[in-house]
């Protein structure tokens, strides 16, 4: 595939919600392969777009197209199952579960009742493990979810969307409520899954960690983007300064 084919397109998406339009005809296409990140200032809707492309809201107008297929109206798991998995701003994850149980679940085939019965898919339990063991929270497959740090759910809630092998992982502010050392660690975490070729959409505040890890960056502003293109090109383009400072 070359540089520029992109397997997720936008065209002219629109959202409003009440008199707000927070989506605006947005015409936006990721580059694959890549990490592509979303930025913008607050209420530029950055999340309502994640949420048209994941099918967890419905778009006024426009389409959402996955390798050439249109997905506007999907649910989101359809969605999932055609390979785009989601973390959400506020990570979702079972509490009361443990951390294995929250990765069975994860898994469509892994029914809850079963999974409370006792009967476990010894494959599905193996690659469990081994995303566990990438995040770095093996040790943890028996705790209740609600035990773990802030940073540990979140990178249980990342494990929970690998067990479904998406090619495309959108990421709602990954950095958010974590501690540097964290944010580090899940740098290079999307880095090496991205080397191993999952392209990424990543909605993040952080600038440094946008800058330091994106290869593509989309600015949008008032629900369209503005710009877009390599982080140091995106920086010094006046109107994403002009956008972040609103003169
Ligand atoms: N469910 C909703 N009901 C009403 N208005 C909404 C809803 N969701 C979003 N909005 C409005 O739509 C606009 C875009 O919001 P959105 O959360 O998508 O922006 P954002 O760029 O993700 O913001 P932030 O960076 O602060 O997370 C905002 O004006 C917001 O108040």
């Amino acid at each position: 595939m070359s540089d520029t084919a992109s397997s997720l397109r936008t065209e002219g998406l629109s959202k409003s919600f009440g008199g707000v339009l927070a989506v605006d005809g947005a015409t936006v296409e990721l580059r694959d392969g890549k990490i592509n990140g979303l930025i913008g200032p607050n209420g530029s809707g950055k999340t309502t777009f994640f949420n048209l492309i994941t099918g967890m809201i419905k778009p006024d107008a426009g389409r959402v197209l996955y390798r050439g297929r249109d997905i506007t109206r999907h649910s989101p798991h359809r969605i999932a199952h055609a390979g785009l998995g989601r973390t959400f701003q506020l990570c979702r994850i079972f509490p009361r579960l443990t951390v294995l149980e929250n990765m069975l679940v994860a898994v469509r085939r892994t029914r809850l009742r079963e999974l409370l019965a006792g009967l476990r898919d010894k494959g599905e339990v193996e690659r469990a493990r081994h995303w566990l063991r990438r995040m770095g929270i093996e040790h943890l497959e028996d705790a209740e979810a609600r035990d773990l740090s802030y940073g540990q759910q979140k990178l249980l809630e990342l494990a929970a969307v690998l067990m479904a092998e998406p090619e495309l992982v959108l990421l709602d502010e990954p950095a958010g409520g974590v501690n540097p050392a964290l944010i580090d660690r899940i740098v290079s975490l999307v880095r090496d899954l991205n080397a191993e070729g999952r392209t990424f959409l990543v909605v993040e505040h952080n600038m440094d960690m946008v800058m330091g890890m994106c290869d593509h960056v989309i600015v949008f502003d008032r629900g369209a983007p503005i710009a877009e293109g390599p982080p140091s090109a995106v920086r010094e383009d006046p109107k994403v300064l002009e956008a972040y400072l609103g003169v």
